[in-house]
């Protein structure tokens, strides 16, 4: 077998989480002139081990805050492990939270320009797809396109940073909680071009609460707990096991 487009060897992070904001006003008072509180570190991921190949769809399940987001980072490079690896063999187009990295004071128009040619996109081939690009975002965003993206709602920016996205030809497509924003219209579109996208052979790694979402896509499944790869399985064993814990 080739080797993993996605290789994670004991993998692990740490953040620091600064106490200080969430002192009370009695405490304040104690600390004043005095010591500074000490910020807490923690490991939202650890140990974790997993490959990934060409052409798999994963999806990622967890409760919140168990690092599902996080692992995303990590793959896509935002973030530096500080332990273990993470070997990722080829480009990846990254849709994290809820746009695809806008610069908000930017127009959507000067944002699709900056976004695509940051990913690598030629001038000539963003100006023959703008267009397209504009119109798969959908009327609203079509409107708003000379207007700063700060104004734009949570889902026209999700629809304008997946329309931009999805033109990456890179392998690897990484997607978190991006169809929960979407209206059903929106929703179609995505289901459509995603499957265009595996039909063409890419590897996509999708976090979703989203149980009908992740069992359409995703063949396999991480069942990520407290910072730890619980379940690596079918997609149903994860959402099983998933469930298990939630309903307990
Ligand atoms: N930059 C950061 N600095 C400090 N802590 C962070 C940072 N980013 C995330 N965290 C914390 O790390 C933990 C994991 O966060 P992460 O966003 O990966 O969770 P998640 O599983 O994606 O959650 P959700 O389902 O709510 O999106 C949480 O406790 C979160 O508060």
């Amino acid at each position: 077998m080739s080797q993993p487009i996605i290789e994670a060897r004991d993998l692990g992070i740490r953040f620091v989480r600064n106490r200080r904001r969430q002192l009370r006003l009695r405490e304040m008072f104690i600390h004043r002139g005095g010591r500074q509180p000490s910020s807490e570190e923690f490991w939202p991921l650890r140990h974790l081990t997993f490959d990934i190949h060409e052409g798999e769809a994963v999806g990622v399940i967890g409760k919140n805050g168990t690092g599902k987001s996080t692992t995303l980072r990590l793959i896509a490079g935002v973030l530096i492990p500080d332990e273990g690896s993470i070997t990722v063999r080829g480009r990846v187009a990254p849709l994290l939270e809820l746009s695809a990295g806008f610069t908000t004071d930017l127009t959507g128009r000067e944002n699709v320009h900056l976004v695509g040619s940051l990913h690598g996109l030629s001038a000539s081939f963003l100006k023959a797809k703008f267009d397209e690009i504009v119109e798969f975002a959908g009327e609203q965003v079509q409107k708003a396109i000379d207007t700063p993206v700060r104004h734009y709602s949570s889902g026209m920016k999700v629809r304008l940073g997946f329309s931009v996205i999805s033109q990456l030809p890179h392998p690897i497509l990484l997607m978190d909680e991006v169809m929960a924003v979407g209206d059903a219209e929106f929703k179609a579109k995505c289901y459509a071009t995603i499957e265009r996208l595996l039909g063409e052979g890419r590897t996509m790694v999708l976090v979703s609460h989203n149980e009908g979402d992740l069992t359409r896509f995703c063949k396999r499944g991480l069942y990520l707990n407290k910072g730890e790869l619980v379940l690596d399985g079918t997609m149903q064993e994860a959402l099983d096991a998933y469930n298990n814990v939630v309903r307990t």
